[in-house]
This record gives structure tokens, C-alpha cells and sequence, in this order.
């Protein structure tokens, strides 16, 4: 138990100092709520002595008062710190978690799916900012508050008191064994709570194919499945519990009717005041109230254990550019060499060693699987190299921050990816702090700035909402002018191989050749004329270059390329050798 309070205030971070401010004030908090005995005790003695007076009723009174407001005011500082060192705590860990990222290898993104990472910053933080930060305090509140009391009682009559302690002690015992349970149960909890999340997911994102092939109930079933799985365990997990908090009120019970039976037989026998015994009675109503309503939630400790677990695995998944400085290179000359690369076991790259001079355009062609895509990845650094190097100016791409590695490259892939947002801001992504007139001026080099002046709200027009009006080849143009924008010296292209029509395809030849002015390019090249006019070609299949040069050496060398080209005049795609 102390170790997931540690864990707690460990993982809260710059929250940490709100939390214990919190925890002071519940200690206050505890004594003002314990001052009201003494306010009973001063009202009892004088009853009991005859005393009672004017003053003797104020004197209660005001204490009472005090004891109230004191109450009010604390309660009130220990939730708002509470709640705003919770909310603060999680928002912080989301950006953290976005910022982290972006320096994670490709890999995390592989083993770790989509809900999974969803999950994490999405249920799992909320498990923190809500019932993490309530149940972890409520649970520290309701120890202080019985602890006090006790104390109280303890100077009052030391049996009472330790009868009250032994109460806490047996509680703690109760509760242990149910954390015992909990540890058991938990993981399964959460590791349902991630699929469910995947499961939906992965309905939303093939909807279009669930619908197309009207896959409705199976697609649904695979949904419905996962709700029930993650309704089971929360059943179990409640099932279990049930007897323990059951318990835990019991326990309190017993310890307070121990409390009263003792009081009563003490007064008795002589060995204890009508007034102690009194009010020894009158508390143990109240000693065990917070604690018994944080041992209800304390099961739930688990879950917050578990998510500080989930969120920290995160942080611990090791990022890559840790030693990396800010390079500026010399040129922009691209080599490999011997470069070995395994998703997995697999190996998919095998001892590959090239030369791109910089201002000059590689075209890498080959069958499908081939590694065409895993080499540009290498080169962007979206993985690491298992052995051997690539180079870019002269320096390991691995000696580079990954913001200053690539800064200096640009992708455009076949499968655009545009955000929910302004298709200005689209654009801006290449370059944040561009002007309206720098992101008309690349729209117009991307031979898109006619259409979107024809979108109803022209550059203000949010994706997504008039997506719909966006065609493949357009979405295709406007990522080309996020990456003139950027403007940077390397170029990794993905060539388009969807049938454009004749129109779209003009615009999208257009704009690559200004895109690719004057700079290193890199082409996954499926049409003829760009493999043709390539200053050298890397034909790559099976993870080794099979050959290498331009069309016309190529040609007349003869082999997989010059079949490729035979091919593909007979209309068949590179992909399909
Ligand atoms: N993230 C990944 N995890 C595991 N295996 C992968 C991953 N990405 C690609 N592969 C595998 O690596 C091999 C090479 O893939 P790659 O995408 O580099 O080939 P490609 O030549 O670009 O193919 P295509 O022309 O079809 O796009 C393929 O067998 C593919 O299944």
C-alpha cells in the first residue's frame, strides 16, 4: 500500500507540492472534525457536574463554530488542490506522452497497436485524474482523521484508544488481503479496457469496408464480444471486493460496539467518569466515518497502480535520439553502407551499400516486399539500422536530433495523411510560423490554390468536414504544398500508382516537378518517364540491390530491370513482379 502512495506522489511530478499541500490541510481538516468532542466534552462536564452556564454553552458553542467552519474551509482548499493538481497532473503527462513520441522508434507503434497507446491516454489518464487522485487521498484523509481521533481518545482513556487502534489495525488487515485480490484481478481489468478500445478502433476505421461488404453483425460481434469480456471482469472484480468492503463495515462496527461495551463496563466497575465514558461512547460513532467510506473505494487503489505502471512504461520505452546534437550538414550527399535491417526476426534489408549524390534523383524500383519503403524509413530514421550506417552529409543520421535530421527531409507518401483541421493549417505543418501569403504561394506551386479558392471557405475549410469534397488527388496536392513549404534539400517520394485521371495527373506532375527543384530525391518510382529520366537507379528486390544505374545502362545490361520495363509495357505495375 505504501508503495503505490509513493508511486503516486513519485509519478505526480510538479503536482507533487499541490498534493502535499492537500494533505496538510486534510490533517486540519481531521482536527478540526476531532475538536467537536471537544466541544461535547465541555457541555457533558458541566451537566454532569451541574456547572452548566451561559458561558459554558458559548464556550461549546463557539468551538463547534469554529469546528465547522474550519471543516468547510479545509475540506474546500484539499479538494481544489486535489482537483487541479489531478487534472494539471494528466494534462501535463498527455503533452509528455505526444512530445515522447515523436522520438519513439517505429517499432513501439508496431507492438503496441493503436487502442493500446489510445487507451493509455485516454482511459488510463482518466483513471488517474479522477479516481486515482479522490481515492488515493480520500484514503490517506480518512487514516489522518481516525489516527487523530484515536490520539484523542488515547489522552481521553489509553484502553478506549487502543481498542480504536486495534479497530485501524484489523481494517488494515481486512484491506490488505482484499489489495491481494486485487493485484490478481486488476491487469485482466485493464488489459480489457485496452481491447474494447481497440475493438471499437478498428470498427470505426474499416467502416467502410464493414459496410461495403455489409459485414455489419460479424464486424459487431468481434464489438460485442469485447464489451462483454470487459463487463465480466468489472462483474468479477465488484463480486470479489463486495464481501471485503461488507467486511471492512463490519470490522468498524464491532471495534465501535467494543468501544461502547467497554466504556459502559469501565464507568461501572468505577475505573472510568460518567463524562469520559460518555463521550468515549459519543466517538466511536464518528472515529471510523471517513475511513470506512475510503476503505469502500480503497480496491481501486490497484487500478491506480496499474496506471501509473501503464503511463511509466511509456516513458520507459527508450527514445532515439538521446545523444543527438543539432547538425547542420556540409551537403546533402546520401550514403549507405552495409546496411542490415530486421523488423522483428525478418530480416528485410541485407548488407545494402549506395551512394546519392546530393541535387540528384534516385529512383528505387522493385517488386512489391521488397524494401523499397523500409530503406527510405532508414534514411528518415523512422527506424534504426541493426548494422552498418547511413550517412547524410557526411554525418550518422543517428548523430543527428531527430528535429534537425529531419528538418532537412520531406516526405510525400501515396497515402496523404491530412489532420482535422483548416486546410491552411494543413499546409502550415510544413512550416508553423509561415505566413498566409508563403502557404498561398506553395498552394499555387502545388497546383492546388484554384480549388481550394473554390471550397466554401476557402483556406479556412476544415478537413474532414468538407473532406468529402476533397478528391484523392487533391489531398495528394495539398501535401505537396506542406512539403514545398518546408522547403527542405531532401525529397522522399512516393510516386503516386492509382490511376489520376489525365487532369489531376497533369496538376500532380506539375507539382512534383516544383517540389523537387533543385533538390535530393529520393523516388519510389512506379512510372516509366521518372525511372527513365532518373540519374541513377536502384533496382532493389528481396532487401539486396539486384542492379544499379541509369535506364540506358540498365537497358543494355539486361536482367530484372529491363524485364521490369518489358513488363510494364505489356501494362503490368512494378508491384506486381
Ligand atoms: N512495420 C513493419 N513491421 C513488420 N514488417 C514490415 C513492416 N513494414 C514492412 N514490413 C515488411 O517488410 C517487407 C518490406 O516492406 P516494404 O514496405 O519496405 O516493401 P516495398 O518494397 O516498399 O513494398 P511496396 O512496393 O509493396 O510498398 C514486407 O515484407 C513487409 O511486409
Amino acid at each position: 500500500m505504501i508503495k503505490i502512495f509513493k508511486k503516486f506522489f513519485d509519478f505526480s511530478g510538479k503536482q507533487k507540492k499541490r498534493f502535499y499541500v492537500s494533505l496538510i490541510f486534510s490533517l486540519l481538516h481531521s482536527i478540526f472534525e476531532a475538536s467537536r468532542i471537544v466541544a461535547i466534552a465541555v457541555v457533558l462536564k458541566a451537566v454532569i457536574k451541574d456547572t452548566m452556564s451561559p458561558s459554558v454553552i458559548w464556550t461549546s458553542l463557539l468551538i463547534m463554530l469554529v469546528s465547522i467552519a474550519g471543516c468547510a474551509w479545509t475540506r474546500k482548499v484539499t479538494t481544489m488542490q486535489q482537483t487541479i493538481a489531478g487534472y494539471t497532473m494528466c494534462a501535463d503527462k498527455r503533452v509528455e506522452i505526444g512530445e515522447r513520441m515523436k522520438y519513439m522508434p517505429m517499432g513501439y507503434f508496431n507492438n503496441n497497436n493503436l487502442g493500446h497507446i489510445a487507451s493509455i491516454t485516454t482511459n488510463t489518464c482518466e483513471n488517474l485524474q479522477d479516481i486515482a487522485t479522490r481515492v488515493i487521498l480520500m484514503y490517506l484523509q480518512g487514516m489522518l482523521t481516525t489516527t487523530v481521533i484515536s490520539i484523542l481518545l488515547l489522552v481521553f482513556d489509553v484502553r478506549i484508544g487502543i481498542t480504536a487502534v486495534l479497530g485501524i489495525l484489523a481494517f488494515l488487515l481486512l484491506n490488505h488481503q482484499m489489495q491481494k485480490v486485487s493485484i490478481k484481478i486488476s491487469p485482466k481489468k485493464t488489459i480489457a479496457d485496452i481491447a474494447l478500445v481497440d475493438a471499437v478502433l478498428e470498427y470505426v476505421q474499416g467502416i467502410t469496408v464493414v459496410k461495403s461488404y455489409n459485414l455489419g453483425k460479424q464486424a459487431n460481434k468481434k464489438v460485442d464480444r469485447k464489451i462483454d469480456e470487459a463487463n465480466d471482469i468489472c462483474y468479477t472484480l465488484e463480486k470479489k471486493f463486495i464481501p471485503f468492503m461488507c467486511g471492512q463495515t463490519v470490522v468498524f462496527k464491532l471495534f465501535a460496539l467494543l468501544m461502547i461495551t467497554l466504556s459502559v463496563v469501565f464507568c461501572l466497575n468505577g475505573s472510568m467518569s460518567l463524562i469520559n465514558a460518555l463521550l468515549m461512547i459519543i466517538s466511536s460513532f464518528i472515529v471510523y466515518g471517513q475511513l470506512e467510506s475510503a476503505g469502500m473505494y480503497s480496491a481501486l487503489l490497484r487500478v491506480v497502480d496499474q496506471s501509473v505502471d501503464h503511463i511509466a512504461e511509456i516513458f520507459d520505452t527508450p527514445v532515439m535520439d538521446v545523444n543527438g546534437v543539432k547538425v547542420e550538414p556540409k551537403n546533402h550527399d546520401i550514403r549507405a553502407e552495409h546496411v542490415t535491417f530486421s523488423y522483428d526476426d525478418r530480416k528485410i534489408i541485407d548488407d545494402v551499400s549506395f551512394t546519392i549524390p546530393e541535387k540528384t534523383t534516385t529512383a528505387i524500383v522493385g517488386p512489391s516486399g521488397g524494401g523499397k519503403t523500409t530503406i527510405c524509413s532508414l534514411i528518415s530514421r523512422f527506424w534504426d539500422v541493426n548494422s552498418g550506417s547511413i550517412t547524410i552529409g557526411g554525418r550518422n543520421v543517428k548523430e543527428y536530433t531527430l528535429d534537425s535530421l529531419l528538418n532537412n527531409i520531406s516526405m510525400v507518401f501515396q497515402n496523404v495523411y491530412l489532420f482535422h483541421d483548416t486546410i491552411e493549417n494543413n499546409i502550415k505543418f510544413g512550416k508553423p510560423d509561415a505566413t498566409r501569403e508563403q502557404v498561398i504561394e506553395a498552394a499555387k506551386k502545388a497546383c492546388c490554390h484554384e480549388f481550394i479558392e473554390n471550397l466554401p471557405d476557402g483556406y479556412q475549410t476544415v478537413i474532414g468536414e468538407a473532406g468529402a469534397t476533397i478528391s484523392g488527388g487533391e489531398k495528394q496536392r495539398i501535401s505537396i504544398a506542406r512539403a514545398i513549404l518546408k522547403d527542405a534539400p531532401i525529397i522522399i517520394l512516393d510516386e503516386a500508382t492509382a490511376n489520376v485521371d489525365p487532369e489531376n495527373e497533369k496538376h500532380l506532375q506539375d507539382a512534383i516537378a516544383e517540389l523537387t527543384k533543385d533538390k535530393t530525391i529520393i523516388m519510389i518510382a512506379h512510372r516509366l518517364k521518372t525511372v527513365r529520366s532518373a540519374s541513377q537507379i536502384l533496382v532493389l528486390s528481396g532487401g539486396n540491390i539486384l542492379q544499379r544505374g541509369n535506364h540506358e545502362q540498365l537497358m543494355k545490361e539486361g536482367g530484372i530491370y529491363a524485364d521490369f520495363v518489358n513488363m510494364r509495357s505489356k501494362s503490368i505495375g512494378w508491384k506486381l513482379g
